[in-house]
């Protein structure tokens, strides 16, 4: 069963045209991996499925009543603001509307006590955000998502910044949701790829591809990135994109 489905999608800003005519069908349980250049079109394609931004072509069909877990850039979460661990997740009630003096339910703290417990941050529920390591803010990120049960998770970059040992843990942790979530991830990190996900988009404005990732060549990477990517062969999959270039496909 498709639980998304995206039917010629083009999404333009004024004149600059983001996306133009993405077509892709997410099955129920799949874990999905985009990848692509900055400005490709990531952001753009995840706000498209939470339907914050309206298409100027196409459709985005969502099979599924429950609201989607979305877990935003990492990066722009505003660590210094002081509120609790247990405080941030119990926010992931309220769908982003925060409501003046408003009382949780013992039935909604028991939930964020049991996911608290079963991401290993239970320990932190009465601390301050701005005392917690990122791995373990990220953890915190992906409770809050999960506490409205979704099917669907969204997750914008959930490694950015983090050190290899906590993007494992990170990784290891979407995998077990996985079992039975469906899981959409965009990273710049084209590794991540070989060991823990099924499917792969490769999204520069167009869709460069889309489908088993054991077929991702590097020749599909270099077009959709429009430079030379150089990859670590794993097995006969490639592995990293190595370097950063500019424009003009030099090497920066
Ligand atoms: N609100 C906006 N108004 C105008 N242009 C925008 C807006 N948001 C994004 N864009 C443009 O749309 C294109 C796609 O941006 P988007 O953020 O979706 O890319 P991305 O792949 O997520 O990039 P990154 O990897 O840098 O996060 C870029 O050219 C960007 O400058």
């Amino acid at each position: 069963m498709n639980i998304i489905e995206v039917n010629n999608l083009t999404v333009k800003y004024d004149n600059v045209t983001a996306l133009d005519d993405i077509n892709i069908k997410i099955k129920k349980g799949e874990f999905l991996g985009v990848i692509g250049p900055n400005g490709g079109g990531k952001t753009t394609l995840l706000k498209s499925l939470l339907g914050l931004i309206k298409p100027n072509i196409g459709e985005v069909k969502i099979n599924d009543h429950r609201p989607i877990g979305y877990v935003p850039q990492f990066s722009n979460f505003d660590r210094t603001f002081p509120i609790k661990v247990l405080d941030v997740i119990l926010l992931g009630k309220l769908e982003g509307k925060i409501k003046f003096l408003h009382r949780f339910k013992n039935t909604d703290i028991n939930k964020a006590e049991e996911i608290m417990h079963s991401l290993g941050i239970y320990k932190f529920r009465n601390r301050q955000i701005s005392q917690l390591s990122g791995g373990q803010l990220q953890k915190v990120l992906i409770a809050r998502a999960l506490i409205m049960e979704p099917e669907i998770m969204i997750l914008d970059e959930p490694t950015a910044s983090l050190d290899a040992n906590s993007k494992t843990e990170i990784y290891n942790l979407l995998k077990r949701l996985n079992e039975d979530k469906t899981i959409i991830v965009v990273s710049h990190d084209v590794g991540v790829i070989n060991s823990y996900i099924d499917t792969v988009a490769c999204l520069n404005k167009k869709m460069h591809y889309h489908g088993d990732d054991t077929k991702l060549s590097k020749r599909t990477l270099e077009n959709v990135y429009g430079c030379p990517v150089e990859l670590i062969a794993h097995g006969n999959t490639p592995h990293r994109v190595l370097h950063v270039h500019d424009e003009e496909g030099e090497e920066i």
